[in-house]
C-alpha cells in the first residue's frame, strides 16, 4: 500500500529512493528543521482512522524482579512469573538483572554517538545489502514496504564472537561491553539493532516502527527514557513505560511456534514522538541463518487433545522468507498454521 494520500506505488518508490540516497536518514530531516513530514512517511487515511478505535490504556506489562534468582525458592516464583507473562502478554520488563547501569547507559550513549556522526562518516556503514554484518539504514530498509518509518537504524549481526574492528568506532567499546553482558557474542547469527527515532514534527501522521511481531525466539530490548513502544493487549495499545535500568523481554514468533502457541509472540509498534531522540537497542536471538536447522512444536507439548498447531520450519527458509517480505506485510506465524 502506498504511504500517504494520492501517492502511486511507483512515485512512492522514487521518493523513497531519492530520500534514501541522501544517506542522512530521518535524523537529517529533523536536523534540517522540516515542519512537515514527506509524503512517504504519512500513513494511509484508513489506517489513521483506525487509530481512533484503539484506546490507550494505563495498564502495564509485568515488571519482574530478578534479584532473588540464585535462591531456589525465589527462583521458582520468578520462573512462574515469567511463564504467566509469556502466556498472557508475550512481553515483560526485568529489573535487577545484574547488568550495571554504566553498561546500559554506555550502550545508549554509543548509539547516540553513532547517529550524531557526520553523514559522510555514517555513510561508510550505509548499505541496502541485508547480508552485510554491520549496516546503517536510513530508511530504505526491511521496514518500509508500506509507509516509511520515522527511524534510522544500525544493525549488527554476530558471528562466533564480536568482531570489534568491524564496528563503528563511535560505539565500538559500548557495543562489545553490552553484547558480552547480554550474551550476544556467543550467539552466532544473532542480531542487534540500535534504533534511532528522531523527534518528529507531525508524530500523529506516522509511526516509528510499524505494527509487527518479532520473527526470532526472544528479543531483549533496552530503551532510553523517551516513550514510544506499544504492545497490543486485548485490542488496546499499552505503552511500555521506560523504567530506569529495566530491560524489556518479548517472545518472538519462533518461540510461539515451538511452544505450540503456549507462549505468545505479541504485536507491537513504536509511535513517533514530538520529543526525542528515542534510542533503543534490540537484541534479536534467532539462531544461525545458514543452518538447515528445523524447528517445530516441542513433542512433549503435543497430544491427541492438543495437536500441533504449526508445521515444522527450516530455519534458513523461515528467515529468508521474513527478509523477503517487509515487516508490515509479514504474515508471521499464520503462514505456518496447520
Ligand atoms: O525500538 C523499539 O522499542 C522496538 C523496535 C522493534 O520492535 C523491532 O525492531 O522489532
Ligand atoms: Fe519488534
Amino acid at each position: 500500500m502506498a504511504g500517504g494520500t494520492n501517492v502511486s506505488a511507483v512515485d512512492r518508490m522514487e521518493m523513497l529512493n531519492a530520500f534514501d540516497v541522501t544517506g542522512a536518514g530521518v535524523k537529517g530531516l529533523t536536523d534540517s528543521g522540516v515542519l512537515k513530514i514527506p509524503k512517504i512517511f504519512v500513513r494511509p487515511s484508513e489506517e489513521l482512522a483506525e487509530e481512533l478505535t484503539h484506546k490507550n490504556t494505563q495498564i502495564q506489562v509485568p515488571v519482574i524482579d530478578l534479584s532473588g534468582i540464585l535462591d531456589p525458592d525465589q527462583r521458582k516464583q520468578i520462573v512462574e512469573k515469567v511463564r504467566v507473562a509469556s502466556e498472557t502478554w508475550g512481553f515483560f520488563q526485568v529489573v535487577n538483572h545484574g547488568i550495571a547501569l554504566s553498561v546500559l547507559d554506555g550502550m545508549i550513549d554509543g548509539g547516540r554517538k553513532f547517529f550524531d556522526m557526520d553523514v559522510e562518516e555514517k555513510k561508510k556503514y550505509y548499505t541496502r545489502d541485508v547480508t552485510k554484518r554491520v549496516k546503517y539504514y536510513s530508511n530504505f530498509d526491511l521496514f518500509t514496504s508500506g509507509t516509511a518509518n520515522w527511524r534510522d537504524s544500525l544493525s549488527i549481526s554476530f558471528s562466533d564472537q564480536v568482531c570489534s574492528d568491524e564496528l563503528p568506532l563511535s560505539c565500538r567499546e559500548s557495543t562489545v561491553e553490552y553484547s558480552k553482558k547480554v550474551k550476544m557474542e556467543c550467539s552466532k547469527g544473532h542480531r542487534y539493532s540500535c534504533h534511532y527515532y528522531p523527534a518528529c514534527p507531525e508524530p500523529e501522521l506516522t509511526l516509528g516502527t510499524t505494527k509487527h511481531s518479532d520473527p526470532g525466539f526472544l528479543t531483549i530490548l533496552l530503551q532510553n527514557q523517551i516513550n514510544g513502544l506499544h504492545v497490543l493487549y486485548y485490542d488496546q495499545w499499552v505503552n511500555i513505560e521506560p523504567t530506569p535500568r529495566a530491560l524489556v523481554i518479548n517472545i518472538g514468533d519462533l518461540l510461539q511456534l515451538v511452544t505450540n502457541g503456549k507462549f505468545i509472540s505479541n504485536k507491537h509498534r513504536v509511535i513517533a514522538n514530538c520529543c526525542g531522540p528515542r534510542i533503543s537497542v534490540a537484541c534479536f536471538f534467532s539462531g544461525p541463518i545458514s543452518e538447515h536447522k528445523i524447528y517445530g512444536p516441542i513433542k512433549e507439548l503435543i497430544s491427541d487433545e492438543n495437536p500441533a498447531k504449526y508445521r515444522e520450519v527450516i530455519l534458513r527458509e523461515y528467515i529468508a522468507k521474513f527478509l523477503n517480505t517487509g515487516l508490515d506485510e509479514n504474515l508471521g506465524l499464520d503462514y505456518y498454521k496447520l
